[in-house]
């Protein structure tokens, strides 16, 4: 397995992606599975993940969501608000065929190193991030919300870490991204009990900033948020957030090759894929019901 030669082909940023000028060609240009609105009067960027129904993350997805990403950097954005475009979901974790059956190593290698560069770009934007959880938010469609610094969610909708029961161990800078949100024995909690928050229950910890009762409410806080920081020079800030941000950032920086590893080899230990595959079934046979 060749992942020193994967990781030369993502991009490991110098200073944190703000000399990034590395532009990536979309993978999925016609399946557009991002879709990005920027407001030319307010400088806010929307991005949508559009990959239906459910939005589960693919390699595509997240190769093309660093290139947004890239594309918002160089665009120098005031803000950007992350959603979704599919019914009642905002990300339903990491596609679970990535995982199972049994994946190719070189299809998995290149998957979880983009998932760990868009982890990278959003954790470490230059730019102001929301996410804005408009559907349920399990597992991976958590961690997008995480990453970004302010959270705004739909009422009655789940959001929450559960790895543990699907059978998989969140690495450590999952549990980095949620010890930034909510420090102490409720964010270990969450994540040994794998629990999902309603929202009530997810605002009450913490774990989400505001709760908003439809799109346009969301917008005009998304819009107080990034007020916040229109009298403060925006290298500033980035420098700050990212400095502050540093030892997260780092303890994957140097460890992309090994987390890979380590995971690769979790998810094809037999009773991994055993678990994985029978939660996947019981999420098929719930249909049948
Ligand atoms: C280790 C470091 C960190 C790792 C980070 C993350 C790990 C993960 O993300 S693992 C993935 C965990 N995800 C989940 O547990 C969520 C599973 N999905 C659901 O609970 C529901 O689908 C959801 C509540 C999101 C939406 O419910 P519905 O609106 O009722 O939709 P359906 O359940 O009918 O789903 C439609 C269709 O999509 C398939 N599906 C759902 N989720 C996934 C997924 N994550 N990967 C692949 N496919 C998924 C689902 O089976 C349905 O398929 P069909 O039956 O063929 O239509």
């Amino acid at each position: 397995m060749n992942f020193s030669r994967l990781i030369k082909n993502c991009s490991i940023p110098s200073r944190w992606l703000l000399a990034n000028n590395i532009r990536y060609q979309s993978s999925s240009a016609a399946q557009n599975l991002i879709q990005v609105d920027i407001n030319e009067e307010t400088g806010v960027s929307v991005v949508s993940l559009n990959r239906k129904p459910v939005n589960s993350l693919s390699l595509e997805l997240f190769k093309d969501f660093c290139g947004v990403m890239d594309d918002l950097e160089r665009e120098k954005v005031r803000g950007m608000v992350l959603k979704s475009s599919c019914d009642n979901v905002f990300s339903s974790g990491l596609d679970i065929t990535e995982l199972y059956p049994n994946p190719s190593e070189e299809r998995f290698e290149a998957f979880w190193l983009w998932f760990q560069e868009s982890w990278l770009k959003l954790y470490a934007s230059s730019f102001p991030t929301v996410a804005f959880v408009n559907g349920h938010a399990p597992a991976g469609g958590c961690v997008f919300a995480i990453s970004c610094e302010y959270r705004l969610m739909l009422p009655y909708y789940k959001i929450g870490l559960n790895e543990a029961p699907v059978g998989i161990v969140a690495t450590e800078w999952v549990m980095n991204s949620l010890r930034a949100v909510l420090p102490g024995k409720n964010a270990e909690r969450l994540l040994t009990s794998g629990r999902l928050l309603d929202t009530q229950e997810a605002f009450d910890i913490g774990l989400i900033d505001q709760i908003v009762n439809n799109e346009e409410e969301a917008m005009a806080r998304s819009e107080e948020f990034f007020a916040t920081f229109d009298n403060v020079p925006k290298l500033a800030r980035a420098l700050t957030k990212q400095v502050y941000r540093k030892n997260d950032l780092n303890q994957l920086i140097k460890n992309r090759s090994s987390d890979a590893k380590q995971f690769l080899n979790h998810i094809l230990r037999p009773e991994t894929q055993k678990i994985i595959g029978s939660y996947f079934k019981s999420l098929k046979d719930r249909k049948k019901d």
